[in-house]
């Protein structure tokens, strides 16, 4: 991003366009508009730019989002890394369908994705384990993510056991640890405008084994 465009950043904040808009066509590709848009929210110097919410359903209807980070995307999909034994995998196991949201406010941009998920390799998941921090990978084998407390020492108390446990040695990693990958079908890139005449370029495929994807815009 340059130094001009971040200054119409601050003086289009909240009721216009910062950026230019890419050509949109039908061979547009989402994920390289979407890397597009990424590589401009990094540059934009947006606090954890990667941070995305993440909605999913339990058995019986009820959503429940919370942000997690995306730890990479290609055209496979969008990969975050978390316990196996959440709230979150819980209901993703049960039901595969999940919707991932992205917002840069300066940038006055919104991304939406739906689409399903597959777990990612164990090698995956071992090499991503394995560039994290050694306290946070403690703090992998010590959380029981989403589970009550059972008493207020309780975390704190794993932590001290684990630290133990792996006192040196490396920190392997935990089966119950790993990556989620969401498989796009729908993807909405949103660009604030002024007049709350946004725009909204939709890509939207029915079929997983290619990459045919339709391209439509929508009333904002
Ligand atoms: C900015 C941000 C990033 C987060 N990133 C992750 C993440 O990558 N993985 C994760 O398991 N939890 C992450 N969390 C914590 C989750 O929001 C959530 O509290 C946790 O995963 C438990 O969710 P669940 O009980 O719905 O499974 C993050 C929280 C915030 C605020
Ligand atoms: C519980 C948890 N797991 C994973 C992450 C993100 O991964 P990493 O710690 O590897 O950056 C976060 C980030 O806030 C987190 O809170």
């Amino acid at each position: 991003m340059t130094f001009l465009e971040k200054i119409r950043c601050l003086f289009t904040f909240g009721q216009g366009v910062a950026l230019s808009l890419p050509e949109f066509d039908d061979a547009s590709d989402p994920i390289a508009l979407f890397d597009t848009w990424f590589n401009d929210a990094n540059k934009s110097g947006i606090l954890l730019p990667e941070a995305v919410s993440v909605s999913t359903c339990s058995k019986d209807g009820q959503p429940s989002s919370r942000m997690v980070l995306m730890k990479s995307f290609d055209e496979r999909g969008f990969v975050f890394y978390t316990n196996y034994g959440s709230r979150k995998s819980h209901e993703l196991e049960d039901n595969q369908k999940v919707a991932l949201l992205l917002h840069w406010n300066v940038l006055q941009r919104q991304v939406r994705i739906e689409g399903t998920v597959e777990k990612t390799t164990l090698e995956e998941s071992a090499n991503y384990f394995n560039s994290r921090d050694r306290g946070s990978k403690v703090g992998a084998w010590a959380s029981k993510q989403s589970q009550q407390l059972t008493h207020p020492n309780e975390l704190k108390e794993r932590v001290k056991q684990f630290e133990q446990e792996f006192s040196g040695k490396d920190v392997p990693h935990p089966e119950f640890w790993g990556g989620w990958r969401v498989k796009p079908h729908y993807m909405e890139f949103w660009q604030g405008r002024t007049s709350r005449l946004h725009d909204r370029l939709c890509f939207e495929k029915n079929d997983q084994t290619n990459n045919d994807w339709q391209t439509f815009k929508l009333h904002p």
